[in-house]
């Protein structure tokens, strides 16, 4: 499905690979993938992309092209036949795709020899990272949404092919359908569209326009209404056409208000609709629409059944990319650390685990643990860096986060559709309380250390203090 071959990596894992490969080709290394800040200034972050980075990497390879272009880059020609026969081997364990998450705790881990590791990041980041926020930003515009429609319509002003991924996430974040042929045809989405004002404009007559429309297209038909004059022309011309395909026996399914005041439109619209007896065409409203737009036309009590998003849905604005990282933690078995002058940028050393504590109604509770990997059920968290703050677990539920998906590079868990994905978040987000969803200073979701992983981490910090 994605075309991905080993060289869509950055310049210096190759480089550096190449070293390895002459000074410790057997080194084992485990890397941790976890993003600093959730996007949008939100309380939370919807997981993404992990089957895509699954099927990617049992399938990783450099092409005999790839390897012809490295000749020109100094690569010696031994280390460019372990590139010719290089495979990824290494092992992941892994949040849920489609998890709901937070910042500075691992999402996933990878084990392996160092140079497969290595290279592979830049593909692991591009992927998770960008649906990540795509999902993200989906499950806000749901959220806001309520049970209304939500059609992406992004695809012409996504950044070039990241439409394709985004449309994949954006139905893990809540989106019902998209009008994205080839992400609908490969990942199996519903397909949806209404019109473009062009079609309307290669006409002289826009009932003549809506006509043709009905008469060749009348199943799910959605009449674009905006093109000269919402009230005084497109809506009249669309209930016409709505009468004539009654008379036919079929239905028109909506009209789409794209532009001027969306509530005013879209009640006047619902009147005039009602009045001419027909309740059952739905009102489908577009135009730079978002999760703060659409909450304050639902606040508006604006009767708008389908809401079509692009802009901001697929280019996650106003955040324009996710802040993941992939820092080494172990190397040889040997905890490692990356020190920062910013306290919470210190890496977590070792292998390890996350536990989502649970409140007794099986509620998320508000804070994640993370603990050594060998590490079971953890009696008490430490604030990471206020030795005076902690909290006894032993009455919470706990939770393992990360789960093995992936061993000596062939996945150990069974592929998931994207609506099984999508339903798994839709039941994540209902565990985590409305103080985190809320767009406005959201309640922080807590982190603790186990007391032998914060003393690793503080051993590590003492040792490489200058
Ligand atoms: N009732 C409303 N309440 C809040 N926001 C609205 C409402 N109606 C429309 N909007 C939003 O306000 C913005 C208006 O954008 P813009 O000024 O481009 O409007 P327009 O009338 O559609 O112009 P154009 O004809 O150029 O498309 C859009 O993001 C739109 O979704
Ligand atoms: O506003 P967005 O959230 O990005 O949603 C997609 C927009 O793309 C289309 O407009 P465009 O002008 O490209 O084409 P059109 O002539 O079909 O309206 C559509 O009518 C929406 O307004
Ligand atoms: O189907 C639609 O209405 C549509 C599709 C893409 C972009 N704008 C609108």
């Amino acid at each position: 499905m994605l075309d991905i071959s080993a060289s869509y990596t950055d310049l210096y894992q190759l480089t550096m690979a190449q070293v390895y490969f002459k000074t410790k080709p057997k080194s084992i290394a485990v890397f941790d993938y976890y993003f600093r800040h959730n996007p949008y200034g939100g309380g939370y972050t919807v997981f993404a992309g992990l089957e895509n980075i699954l099927e990617i990497l049992e399938n990783l390879h450099f092409t005999t092209d790839d390897i012809t272009y490295l000749e020109k880059h100094n690569f010696e020609a031994e280390f460019l036949e372990y590139l010719r026969n290089f495979r990824f081997r290494g092992t992941i364990t892994s949040v849920a795709e489609g998890d709901v998450v937070f910042p500075n705790r691992p999402i996933l881990q990878v084990e392996g020899n160092i140079m497969e590791v290595q290279i592979i990041e830049t593909v692991l980041l591009n992927i998770l990272n960008f649906q990540t926020l795509i999902a993200t930003k989906a499950s806000r515009i749901r959220h806001s949404a309520g049970n209304k429609i939500l059609i992406d319509m992004g695809l012409r002003r996504a950044h070039a092919t990241g439409g394709y991924l985004a449309a994949r996430a954006a139905a893990i974040g809540g989106v019902n359908s998209t009008s994205n042929v080839i992400a609908a045809e490969d990942f199996k989405l519903n397909a949806s569209g209404t019109m473009a004002h062009s079609f309307i404009q290669s006409y002289k007559d826009e009932l003549q326009a809506f006509r043709d429309f009905a008469k060749i297209r009348p199943k799910n038909c959605v009449l674009l209404v905006d093109t000269y004059n919402t009230l005084k022309s497109g809506l009249p011309n669309a209930i016409t056409v709505a009468k004539e395909m009654e008379a036919r026996g079929d239905r028109l399914l909506g009209v789409r208000l794209d532009s001027g005041d969306l509530a005013y439109l879209a009640k006047q619209t619902r009147k005039i609709l009602d009045k001419s007896g027909l309740e059952y065409v739905k009102i489908v409203a577009s135009n730079q629409l978002d999760e703060y737009v659409i909450k304050s036309l639902n606040e508006q009590k604006a009767p708008i059944d389908i809401y079509g998003v692009g802009t901001n849905l697929v280019t996650g604005k106003p955040d324009a990319a996710l802040d993941g990282v992939y820092k080494l933690s172990e190397y040889n078995n040997d905890a490692r650390i990356k020190l920062s002058e910013n306290i919470i940028k210190v890496s977590l050393p070792s292998k390890k685990q996350v536990f989502r504590m649970l409140d007794d109604s099986g509620m998320f509770y508000g804070a994640d643990v993370v603990g050594l990997a060998s590490e079971e059920n953890i009696s008490q968290m430490l604030h990471p860096f206020d030795s005076n703050k902690s909290l006894n677990l032993q009455n919470f539920k706990q939770e393992a986060l990360l789960q093995k998906v992936m061993q000596n590079g062939k996945r150990t868990i069974e592929e998931k559709t994207v609506a099984e994905i999508a339903k798994y978040t839709e039941a994540r987000l209902a565990l985590l309380p409305d103080e985190y969803k809320r767009f406005q200073n959201p309640h922080i979701y807590k982190i603790g250390l186990s007391a032998n992983l914060k003393s690793e981490r503080d051993r590590l910090v003492k040792e490489h203090k200058f």
